[in-house]
């Protein structure tokens, strides 16, 4: 039985609205982490800071007060905010997602309601206004990251332990929602906003007003996309309910991993977001570790898609307003393989069929139109493909030349082998089947 909740979740299942729809047969977008930390870059008087750049402010051997006035050397001389929306548009990216304000309080817009803006920079203008023009331009959606968490702001508080500490955090309130609102009637074609930094017990233990404020951004803004990471219940349960329920459109809390199977996103719509190094989301002069591959990056979308999630990939711009050779390298590498592949991703969702080792399984949305995206080429040549019952294989192709050798053997009951061409890979390729259900038990290849 359930818990009465007031602030809990307010649907069950998805939404089937046509802007969730939408949203779901994106399937790839672009997040952008831009800001004053891309000026230290994770540098700092000769030390280099070990955690993510673009938390280099709360680093020990950073100066508070140093830090804050980076904000007097934001001149981002060479942004140019049509050159990051075609290259976004040739990786395949159909929404993106830009930090307007992270942690630090620092507006990429010349807000009323805070002094710390790009108003203040020697840049002066806003950043965010011709970014949103250019990529709807190029047909892609944007949505707005908003961080709760404003070191900035002399009345945001992580806990409240004082009368005083309520006092300031009411205020701080008022200013969130003025900042939200402010928002939206500047840049009234974005598609949601995107919560971070929701964590602490001052936000946690205020189920009411994160609900009431969800449901206000709503009213202002039909069909604004929101996901999980903004909300808590009267109980400070975030993102599930205190009943289990998801609450906001779809489950936000993938980041930096992904869910293995279906059974771990339990129907629900979610998105994964993805650092190309292991944890740097603003400009990073030395990225140490692993830095993942276009083929790991594709993989990773392919699996998302397989089952029913959007995969974001993050970039992180230096502070002049250019990307990284890095950064470039793969979306021009992605751009290559969606051309080729995008069909199988666009509109892609959980096949519901069983796993198998060599890849993937992506269905087109609403169809019998099923992609195989093959990662691991087995030695034997062979792809192993068993149907679920009642399910006729109908037709095999593949989405480039030579891929595959001969017609699918039939090795069992609705149980197929896929012969390959002995063609050596170098990166994930795409078999279609059309498949049919039907009452008899047999298949198309006899
Ligand atoms: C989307 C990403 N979310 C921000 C983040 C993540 N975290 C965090 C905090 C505690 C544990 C694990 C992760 N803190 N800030 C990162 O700075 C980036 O913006």
């Amino acid at each position: 039985d359930t818990l009465p909740l007031e602030h809990g979740a307010h649907r069950i299942g998805n939404r089937t609205d046509a802007d969730m729809a939408r949203w779901r047969s994106q399937r790839l977008g672009q997040f952008i982490h831009w800001g004053l930390y891309a000026i230290p870059g994770g540098e700092w008087k000769g030390k280099t800071y070990n955690g993510a750049a673009e938390w280099i402010r709360s680093w020990k051997e950073m100066p508070q007060q140093e830090y804050d006035n980076l904000y007097k050397q934001f001149n981002p001389v060479n942004y140019q905010p049509e050159e990051w929306a075609q290259q976004a548009n040739d990786m395949g990216a159909k929404y993106m997602i830009i930090t307007t304000k992270h942690h630090d309080g620092f507006c990429l817009w010349p807000s009323k309601y805070s002094k710390y803006s790009v108003a203040a920079s020697p840049w002066k203008k806003d950043i965010i206004g011709p970014m949103v023009d250019a990529y709807n331009k190029k047909g892609i959606d944007v949505y707005l990251y908003f961080s709760i968490i404003d070191w900035n702001q002399p009345d945001w508080r992580a806990a409240l332990k004082t009368p005083a500490d309520s006092i300031a955090y009411q205020r701080f309130k008022v200013f969130v929602k003025n900042q939200l609102t402010e928002l939206l009637q500047r840049y009234p074609t974005v598609k949601g906003f995107w919560f971070d930094g929701t964590w602490d017990d001052s936000w946690k233990n205020d189920g009411s007003f994160s609900d009431e404020l969800e449901q206000y951004l709503q009213r202002l803004h039909p069909g604004l996309i929101i996901g999980s990471r903004l909300r808590a219940d009267e109980k400070g349960a975030r993102h599930f309910d205190s009943n289990g329920r998801l609450m906001g459109d779809y489950e936000q809390g993938w980041e930096r991993k992904l869910p293995e199977k279906s059974a771990d996103v339990h129907g629900n719509d979610w998105e994964g977001v993805m650092t190309i190094p292991e944890n740097q989301w603003g400009y990073n002069a030395r990225w140490a570790g692993h830095i993942k591959s276009s083929n790991e990056l594709i993989e990773m979308l392919v699996k998302s898609a397989s089952l029913g999630g959007n995969f974001v990939i993050n970039f992180g711009p230096k502070s002049d307003g250019t990307f990284r050779t890095e950064e470039v390298q793969r979306m021009q590498e992605i751009s290559r393989w969606m051309k080729i592949n995008g069909s199988a991703i666009y509109g892609g969702t959980d096949a519901g069929f069983a796993k198998q080792d060599w890849g993937y399984y992506i269905r087109k949305s609403g169809t019998d139109s099923v992609y195989m995206v093959v990662c691991n080429v087995p030695v034997s040549g062979q792809l192993r493909v068993k149907l679920p019952a009642q399910t006729t294989l109908v037709n095999v192709t593949s989405l480039e030349k030579n891929i595959i050798s001969g017609t699918p053997e039939l090795i069992g009951k609705n149980e197929y082998f896929i012969h390959l061409d002995h063609k050596n890979q170098d990166a994930p390729f795409v078999i279609l089947l059309q498949t049919s259900k039907d009452s008899r038990d047999n298949s198309g290849f006899e």
